[in-house]
């Protein structure tokens, strides 16, 4: 089980030691080498719509990816439906399984299922550590779902940082209102959210973190996070941008600062394509996690400091896929964009209008020897 302290037991046993401060000009990369400083972050796969599902998940976790985080789910519906919850959350088989059929004896069947399970629920073999992402407006109903996936995963997350624009394709423009970014602006919101999930989920160790922009004016960012600190959360993303900003830089300046204002962990969010990219910000912003969504995408052994997509990573994908029964449409687009940084405009001509799982497979088999 993570735990939040679990981030800080790496800085005290190497880079934050009181020891290794003023050492003259030394950064902690020149002190401990790229490969032992990384070990030092929690390397986190970023919540992504569409794509960190549980087969994205099993690839990435084997190119040290530390923690995974599922796509945002709409707690309302989660809680509500058990076609949302069946199709929104997949883990281990078995268990989803059981989830499915969570209906309104949950309260009893989830302290049986942990009786019957503890010391080591199952989850722990696989999908583990895994944050479930949900998008609330009412804290009693995050609660809700909170205490329906507690079993399932090791903690859940509040999503504070979409920005409204981004709703339109899941829930339309009326429906996005009170979602997402809005929490920003509406701290007590978000403190009433945090302190629901931790007075209704009985497990102590399950996480509430949150995950959020930044507003123009950094002071009601840092003023947000104490009380989301205040509120009890375990900790917190921030994704270096404020609402607006789309491609503009990532403001690690600002992620620092946040990070000196809170006790909590703090894990920086944005722009990172590779390990050096990784540790540049960590030199920068000092957090003690890093979360990356778009890097993942374009090679998920970036973690393990492949600088693209090894060979190696594509046949473990095609492997996974294939044993979850992946759908094509989701299998395709991952293979897109792994391949984007090695194939040629011709090939990505051909590659990228295959229409069916057979075909990409015959595709890869003839053009790369992959099986
Ligand atoms: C395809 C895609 C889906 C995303 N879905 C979510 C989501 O479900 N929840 C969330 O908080 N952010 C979501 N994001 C935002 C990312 O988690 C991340 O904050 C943002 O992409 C910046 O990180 P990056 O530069 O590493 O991509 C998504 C981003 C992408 C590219």
């Amino acid at each position: 089980m993570m735990e939040p302290h679990d981030f800080v037991d790496d800085r005290e046993n190497l880079a934050f030691h009181p020891e290794h401060q003023g050492e003259g000009d030394k950064t902690d990369l020149d002190r401990f080498g790229p490969i032992i400083y990384t070990r030092l972050i929690v390397k986190i796969c970023a919540p992504m719509v569409r794509y960190s599902k549980l087969a994205f998940r099993t690839l990435v976790r084997k190119y040290n990816c530390d923690l995974c985080y599922t796509p945002m789910i709409i707690a309302a519906d989660f809680v509500r439906s058990v076609k949302a919850r069946h199709s929104e959350f997949t883990t281990h088989q078995a268990l989803s399984k059981l989830l499915t059929e969570l209906g309104p004896h949950m309260v009893a069947f989830r302290q049986l299922y942990i009786s019957q399970h503890s010391p080591k629920p199952m989850f722990l073999s696989c999908d583990h550590p895994l944050i479930v992402q949900f998008a609330a407006k009412e804290a009693q109903v995050l609660a809700d779902a909170a205490c329906i996936i507690s079993p399932f995963a090791d903690g859940i997350d509040i999503n504070c940082g979409c920005p409204q624009r981004h709703w339109k394709p899941l829930r339309g423009w009326a429906m996005a209102e009170g979602y997402g970014a809005c929490l920003i602006n509406r701290p007590e919101a978000m403190q009433e959210m945090v302190k629901q999930v931790r007075n209704q989920v009985e497990n102590p160790m399950f996480s509430v973190s949150v995950k959020i922009r930044i507003h123009n004016d950094l002071q009601r960012t840092v003023d947000l996070c104490q009380k989301a600190e205040a509120a009890g959360v375990s900790w917190i993303t921030v994704h270096g941008r404020n609402v607006d900003e789309r491609h503009q830089p990532v403001h690690y300046d600002a992620i620092k600062i946040i990070k000196q204002s809170v006790s909590v962990p703090v894990v920086a969010n944005g722009d990172m394509k590779s390990l050096k990219d990784v540790e540049n910000v960590h030199q920068i912003t000092r957090t003690d996690g890093v979360m990356v969504a778009r890097g993942l995408l374009a090679n998920p052994a970036m973690f393990a400091g492949y600088e693209e997509t090894p060979l190696k990573c594509i046949q473990d994908w095609i492997n996974i896929a294939l044993e979850h029964g992946t759908p094509f449409t989701c299998f395709h687009h991952h293979l897109m964009y792994m391949m984007e940084r090695i194939t040629s405009k011709q090939e990505k001509k051909i590659f990228n209008v295959l229409s069916s799982t057979s075909a990409v497979v015959d595709y890869l088999r003839e053009n790369y020897g992959l099986q």
